[in-house]
C-alpha cells in the first residue's frame, strides 16, 4: 500500500464520510446496524480490536484459499503470522487491503468500520498501510524527497512545485527518519541505499501517514544479519504506537520480535500462542515437516 495511494484513500473516505453525511440529512436517517463510516483519523478500539476477522471464507476457481478464518488483533499489538506456502497469508493481507473480496464474513477496523464496505484506496486511506516484500521507493529522489513526497496531499506539477512542509510535518519527518535509521543519509538518493535502508525507507514513508495498522510481508527477506537486527528494533520500537502484523519465514526473527503467532494452514487459523507454544504443536510440526 503506497503513501500515494493512502493519501489517495484518505481523499475518498472524506468524500465518502460527506456524501453519507448528506444522505442522512436527506432520509433523516440511516438504518440501524450498519457500519459508519469513520472521519481519517478515527477508529473505535473500545472493545479492544483492532482488526477483526469472522468466518471468513474465499474461493478461487473453486479452490478454497481462506477457509472459516477467524483472527483478532488488539491496538499496539505487533503479532507475526507464519504458515507453509500456500496456507492463504496474501491472501488474508490482500482481504484486508480490499484487494480481493471475500466471498463471505466478517472483516471490521475498529468496532466500527466494516472493511467490506470499501475499496482498496479508502482502505488506505483508513490508516491501514501494506509493506510488499519488494521495495518500491523512487529510486533518483533523496531520502528526504521520497519521505516529503509520501506527505504530499494533492498530486499535479503545480503542488508538487509550490508544496511546503510546516513545522510539524517537519518535526513528523525528522522523528521518522530517525525511528527508521536514516538520518545519516538523509541526502543520499535512495536508489544508493542498502536493501535493507531500501526496505526501512518504504516503511519510514507509510509511517509519514501515521498508519493505525501495519501490514509487513516478509520484512527481512534478503536483508544482512545486521540489518535484520535493526529491523527487529524497528518494529519493537513502533509496536504500540501502531499495531503491526508481520508475515514471516524467518523463524529466529519471529523469535525476536514476537508475542503471540498465529499459524495459519489452508486458510484457517492452525494454531496461536508464542513461538514456543506453536512451534511444539504436533499439528504444527506436521505442516511444517510432514509436507
Ligand atoms: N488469484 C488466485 N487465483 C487462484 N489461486 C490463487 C489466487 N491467489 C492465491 N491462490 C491460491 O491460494 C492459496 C493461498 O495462496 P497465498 O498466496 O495466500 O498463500 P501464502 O500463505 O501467502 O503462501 P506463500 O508463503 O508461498 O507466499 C495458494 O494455493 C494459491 O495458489
Amino acid at each position: 500500500m503506497t503513501p500515494d495511494l493512502m493519501d489517495e484513500g484518505a481523499r475518498r473516505v472524506r468524500a465518502h464520510a460527506e456524501q453519507e453525511a448528506r444522505g442522512r440529512t436527506e432520509s433523516g436517517g440511516r438504518a440501524a446496524g450498519f457500519a459508519r463510516v469513520a472521519t481519517p483519523g478515527e477508529v473505535d478500539v473500545a472493545h479492544g480490536r483492532i482488526l477483526y476477522l469472522e468466518d471468513v471464507h474465499v474461493a478461487f476457481d473453486g479452490f478454497k484459499a481462506i477457509n472459516g478464518l477467524h483472527l483478532d488483533i488488539a491496538p499496539g499489538e505487533l503479532r507475526c503470522i507464519i504458515g507453509p506456502n500456500g496456507a492463504g497469508k496474501t491472501t488474508m493481507m490482500d482481504i484486508i487491503t480490499g484487494k480481493t473480496r471475500p466471498d463471505r464474513g466478517t472483516v471490521f477496523f475498529g468496532s466500527t468500520i466494516d472493511l467490506l464496505r470499501h475499496n482498496e484506496p479508502e482502505i488506505a486511506g483508513l490508516g491501514i498501510g501494506r509493506k510488499f516484500q519488494k521495495p518500491t521507493v523512487f529510486e533518483q529522489l533523496s531520502v528526504f524527497e521520497n519521505l516529503e513526497l509520501a506527505l504530499k496531499t494533492h498530486k499535479g506539477v503545480k503542488h508538487s512545485m509550490f508544496f511546503r512542509l510546516d513545522s510539524a510535518q517537519k518535526d513528523r519527518l525528522a522523528e521518522v527518519l530517525h525511528t527508521i535509521h536514516l538520518a545519516a543519509e538523509v541526502t543520499r538518493q535512495a536508489g544508493q541505499l542498502s536493501h535493507g535502508q531500501k526496505q526501512w525507507l518504504e516503511i519510514g514513508m507509510l509511517l509519514m501517514q501515521d498508519p493505525k495498522l501495519l501490514l509487513l510481508d516478509e520484512p527481512v527477506a534478503g536483508m544482512t544479519d545486521e540489518e535484520t537486527a535493526r529491523t527487529a528494533e524497528l518494529f519493537l520500537a513502533l509496536k504500540g504506537r501502531h499495531s503491526l502484523m508481520v508475515v514471516e519465514h524467518d523463524m529466529s526473527f519471529i523469535r525476536t520480535i514476537s508475542e503471540k503467532v498465529t499459524v495459519l494452514c489452508d486458510g484457517a487459523v492452525l494454531a496461536e500462542g508464542t513461538l514456543d507454544q506453536v512451534q511444539a504443536d504436533e499439528r504444527v510440526i506436521e505442516v511444517y515437516l510432514g509436507r
